[in-house]
Order: structure tokens, then sequence, then C-alpha cells
């Protein structure tokens, strides 16, 4: 069970969270050759330019980015989607080493970090939590790290985390574009899935890109910095493997852009 003292790890959320064993979480195993190529299924597009980032904050299990949400600034839309999702946020999932790390696999390998950028459905529902109950409510872009080079632009990110060290830290990022995070191909795979995190809503519709992002060892143990723990608590927790592992498929098709 979950007591504040202990972490509540993955397998035991089901007691809080039914949905847990439900039809349609994640993350999940991608199996490329069996997804099925859509010839539908146009190119995403990112409208990130005139993207307003607000604050990087710890919330206990990841490190967050946050977005100025109140109008259609920052968007994705095309692909899977019927229309524009507004940029709420975007955070990351890691291991405790280079190996593991990613929530979603590809034929069972594991990407040593992920990271997920958060979009809501604001044409259908007034706001983010309205749009977080509702199976087309979201849409999550992930987008898989993998370690080797230094990321030239991942830095604006790790300078930041000793100032959000402790749960519950949060100070200024303004004037970041994720955009420089992005792959050189949006090619994707598709799915209908849910929050990897409690409440594990069933409310994602997931985009996740073919081609990862590299970054260095480096920059990534600047993650492991970052504790689960506030400054307050005498026990310091190291944030890392706040990972979901993959969950059953249960039927559902994966789709694949061309
Ligand atoms: N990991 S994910 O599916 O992209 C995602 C996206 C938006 C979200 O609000 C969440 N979940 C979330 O914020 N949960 C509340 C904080 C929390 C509670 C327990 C564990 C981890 N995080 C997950
Ligand atoms: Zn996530």
């Amino acid at each position: 069970l979950c007591f504040p003292r202990l972490k509540c790890s993955p397998s035991a959320w089901h007691n809080k969270y039914p949905v847990a064993h439900g039809s349609r979480q994640s993350p999940i195993d991608i199996v490329p050759h069996q997804a099925s190529r859509d010839p539908n299924l146009s190119q995403i597009v990112l409208n990130y330019d005139r993207c307003t980032s607000i604050n990087i904050s710890n919330n206990g299990h990841s490190v967050v980015v946050e977005f100025d949400d109140t109008d259609d600034r920052s968007v994705i839309q095309g692909g899977p989607l019927d229309n524009p999702y507004r940029l709420k946020q975007f955070h990351f999932h890691w291991g405790e080493k280079g190996c593991e790390g990613s929530e979603h696999t590809v034929s069972g390998n594991s990407y040593a970090s992920e990271l997920h950028l958060v979009h809501w459905n604001a044409v259908k529902y007034k706001t983010f939590d309205e749009a977080a109950t509702a199976p087309d409510g979201l849409a999550v872009l992930g987008i898989f790290l993998d370690t080797g080079d230094d990321h030239r632009w991942l830095h604006t990110i790790t300078d930041a985390l000793y100032m959000v060290k402790f749960k519950g830290s949060i100070t200024d990022f303004k004037d970041f574009n994720p955009k420089c995070l992005l792959p050189s191909s949006l090619h994707y795979w598709t799915y209908l899935g849910s929050l990897t995190t409690p409440p594990l809503h069933e409310s994602v519709i997931w985009i996740v890109l073919k081609d990862p992002i590299t970054v260095s060892e480096k920059q990534l143990g600047k993650f492991r910095m970052l504790l689960f723990t506030g400054e307050e608590e005498d026990q310091r927790l190291r944030m890392e493997n706040n990972f979901r592992p993959p969950q059953p498929l249960k039927g559902r098709k994966v789709r694949s852009s061309n």
C-alpha cells in the first residue's frame, strides 16, 4: 500500500486508481512492424514559435516546465488530431543508469529518458482538468532521449535544475521554446492511451516520435540530482526511475505515419 513515508510504486497504484487495470493504459511497448501504416495520417504540425514558458518546478514526481495556455499561441495539430491542442507543460521520465528510463519501449528496448509535451483540447473543453478526464481531451507528444554527445540546447534546462532540487520548489523560466528539443524527423507512432501517472485518466491521444534526440550522460546525470523529497524532510530520496513500465495493449492498434 502507499504510506506517505514510502514512495507508492506503479504496481500499487491500482489500489487507489482501479483504472490502472483499464483497457487503454500507457505506456506500451511499440512493435514497429506490427504498427499499421495509415496513409490518411497527415504529418503533425507544431506551432511553438510564439511560445510562452512561465516557470520550471519540481512536483515531487518530475521536473515540469509550464506554459501560458490562455490562448492558441502554442499548439500541436494534424496527424491523428481533429483540432489544435494547446501546449500546457512538458516534463521528463528517466532511470538511474543509461539503459532504462523511458516509459514507452520499442520492440522491448528502453531509452535512457522520455520527454512528454502535454497538450489539451481547448476547442471542446473549457479547462485542462475537464479535458484530462475526456477520451479525446489530451495529446501528449513523446520524445525519446538517447545518450551520446551533449545536446546543445538542453543545458538551458539542466542549468536551472539546481534551483528546483527539492519537491515543491519553483522558479521563473521564461522564453524557452521546446522546438529546440525536437529531433530532425517528425515521423511518429500514435495510439489511444492514458496518463502514465496517477490519476491514470484514459484521456490521451499519444504521438510518439520515432527518432530520439541525443543528450550526454553528464546532462542526464543532472536530472538525477533532483530529489523526490522536500527541503524540510530529513530523508533525502534522489529523483530517479520515475517511469511506469509498459502496460497491456488489450487489442489496441498502433498506427504509424509514413
Ligand atoms: N506522464 S504523462 O502521461 O505525460 C502526464 C501528463 C499530464 C499529467 O498531469 C500527468 N499526471 C499528473 O500530473 N499527475 C499528478 C502528479 C503526479 C501524481 C503521482 C505521480 C506522478 N505525478 C501525467
Ligand atoms: Zn510523462
